[in-house]
């Protein structure tokens, strides 16, 4: 597993607003957005292309276009959502999947209630969304789900993520190399809770709850 630590100072001021429990649900909408678009440009750093050939108004060339078969997003619902159209802006003519999943909190366990993906995921590069990898269970289990679906390329973009999490995930996916996490901040730690600390709170909540 590789990991990515979004380092500029855009991304840390936005961070500091977006974690603000200030900062209502339409800027929080607006920040999250603003951020995921910094962090694609680094998530897809390796996004396979294939040569193009076009005509400038001086003269052919060969440029690249994205290769098929079309990179996956697939934003892991609720908070995933969030994330979509500022992932989308710069992967514009990605195909996109759903995944629905939520942790219990009292047991952390990640539970799968709703899927919408293509049937097979070979050769597929994956944009997995989701902004909180607090005790990685959620990522592992949707890394997990990809994985079956036959996918081996995984690029997860989450705003942050805790150090216990990142050692759970490395240790269920440390060995496979076409792993990558791309996080605009590591924090601190988790609380009693299972909570990202300092964090941001619950992203759903401040994504689709009140305002
Ligand atoms: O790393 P973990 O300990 O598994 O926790 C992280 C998960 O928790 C949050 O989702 P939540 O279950 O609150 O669902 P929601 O997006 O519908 O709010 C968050 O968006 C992650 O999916
Ligand atoms: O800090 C956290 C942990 C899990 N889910 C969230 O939304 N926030
Ligand atoms: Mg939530």
């Amino acid at each position: 597993m590789r990991l990515h630590v979004a380092d500029h100072p855009l991304v840390a001021h936005k961070l500091t607003v977006l974690r603000n429990k200030d900062t209502a649900s339409p800027t929080f909408r607006l920040l999250v957005d603003e951020l995921v678009t910094l962090l694609a440009y680094e998530a897809t750093r390796e996004v396979h292309t294939e040569p193009y050939r076009i005509t400038t108004p001086v003269t052919e060339t060969v440029g690249v276009k994205i290769a098929d078969p079309r990179p996956l997003v697939v934003p892991i619902l609720r908070a995933g959502l969030g994330m979509l159209e500022g992932m989308t802006r710069l992967l514009p003519t990605a195909e996109v999947g759903f995944l629905g999943m939520q942790r219990d909190e009292t047991t952390l366990e990640a539970i799968t209630y709703a899927n919408r993906l293509p049937e097979d995921l070979s050769g597929r590069q994956c944009f997995l969304l989701d902004p909180m990898l607090a005790t990685g269970g959620t990522l592992v289990a949707a890394i997990d789900y990809l994985f079956g679906l036959g996918a081996r390329d995984v690029t997860a973009v989450c705003l942050l993520a805790a150090p216990e999490g990142l050692k759970v995930l490395e240790a269920a996916v440390g060995d496979r190399v076409d792993v990558k996490v791309v996080v605009a901040a590591v924090d601190e730690r988790l609380d009693e809770n299972a909570y990202i600390v300092p964090g941001l709170g619950d992203a759903g909540d401040r994504l689709y709850g009140v305002v």
